[in-house]
């Protein structure tokens, strides 16, 4: 049994984290971390919580907390991580960091998209970017782990297969994204009062997403080479949910055959990615409250370009589930441990 530790966890994904955590047989929640509810109950903030958790809320005393534990999720705003990150705490615990501060490797992108400066960028080359199908082993010897973005696990699993595989040209890749208000936190913000966002959906960050340089990272490994992409986000009036359309320039002319071989080739034996039978498109309520991710595509040999697309949760594979799978990883356990929720339907 473990002791895990989260900064942040009165935030949507943390709160996520201790759902899940809750139900890991390996684990037990040492530290409910908080920025405004110090010494309240932690069940007061989430009263889903009322007779399960009965802890009270801690502060984010980073170096306190690694005394303690074993490991610590950080799920709080950009920037807070690498403020409170240093050699005596990742000498002593792991770290799984739900933020962006060490997923990109160039310090001044990071600092250029995020508008802030990176308080410990020595950290940053030894962080593993811990999308667990993709670099599984790198992540099981880690002390840090960058827990990756929302939009860029769904983008990058969704399309990588087809890049390894020659098949597109990832330079005309654009991908079209709609998120549940609860990828923008619990934070109270104009933009997602119910009737802003009730009977409405609305493009955000275009050409300009913090997102963008995430995912043509990552899609630059599979290449091979630096990529650039459209992404546009939208914010739709959902709880949970993200579905990616994505477009690209098929390479030559391919059958729907080849292109199913190449996804099946990376995840034909992952548990949490499901290519979906011919002609299904993935939906976010087939993905909802489990760390799946179901992805397909369609060739439209009229133009010869092909469709692909993505589903998940947010908050689970999104966040929290996929926080939960790096730990597993990262700690000898089953990769799948306490992550085995059946989608909610309807
Ligand atoms: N929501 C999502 O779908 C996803 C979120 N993430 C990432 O997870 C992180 C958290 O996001 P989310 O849960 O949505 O955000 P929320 O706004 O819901 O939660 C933020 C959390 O951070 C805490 N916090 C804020 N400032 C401080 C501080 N100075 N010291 C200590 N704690 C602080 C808050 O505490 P308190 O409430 O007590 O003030 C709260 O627990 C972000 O980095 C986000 O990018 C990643 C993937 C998906
Ligand atoms: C709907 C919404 O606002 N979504 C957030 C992304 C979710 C998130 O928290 O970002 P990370 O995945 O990088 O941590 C946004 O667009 O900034």
């Amino acid at each position: 049994m473990i002791k895990a530790g989260i900064i942040g966890a009165t935030g949507y994904a943390g709160g996520e984290l201790v759902r899940i955590l809750m139900g890991h047989k390996e684990v037990e929640i040492k530290w409910y971390g908080s920025r405004s509810y110090i010494d309240k109950k932690y069940y007061e903030v989430y009263q889903n919580m009322f007779q399960i958790v009965d802890d009270t809320c801690l502060d984010d005393n980073m170096e306190a907390l690694a005394d303690q534990v074993d490991v610590i999720f950080t799920a709080t705003p950009q920037g807070l991580c690498a403020s409170l990150l240093n050699e005596g705490i990742l000498s002593k615990v792991k770290v799984v960091d739900l933020s962006a501060d060490y997923r990109i490797k160039d310090v001044k992108t990071y600092e250029e998209w995020y508008g802030i400066e990176h308080k410990t960028p020595q950290y940053i080359e030894e962080a593993v970017y811990g999308l667990c199908e993709i670099n599984r082993e790198d992540v099981k010897k880690a002390r840090l782990v960058a827990n990756p973005g929302c939009y860029p696990t769904c983008s990058t699993l969704s399309i990588y297969p087809l890049i390894k595989e020659g098949l597109i040209d990832p330079n005309t890749i654009i991908i079209d994204a709609k998120s549940g208000t609860s990828g923008a936190g619990r934070g109270a913000k104009l933009d997602n009062l119910y009737c802003e966002v009730n009977e409405n959906i609305k493009a955000y960050g275009v050409a300009v997403h913090r997102h963008t340089p995430e995912i043509e990272e990552q899609l630059g490994y599979a290449a091979g080479a630096d990529v650039k992409i459209n992404f546009t986000p939208h914010l739709v009036p959902m709880n949970r949910g993200i579905l990616i359309t994505a477009y690209a320039s098929l390479n030559k002319k391919a059958t729907y055959e080849e292109v199913k071989a190449a996804y099946d080739k990376y995840y034909g034996s992952e548990k949490f990615v499901r290519v979906l039978d011919k002609d299904v498109c993935p939906q976010t309520k087939w993905v909802e409250g489990s760390n799946y991710v179901d992805v397909n595509f369609k060739i439209d040999d009229r133009t010869n370009r092909i469709i692909m697309m993505g589903a998940m949760d947010n908050l689970v594979k999104g966040a929290a589930g996929q926080a939960v799978q790096n730990m597993n990883l990262m700690f000898g356990f089953k990769e799948t441990m306490g992550l085995e929720l059946v989608p909610m339907f309807p």
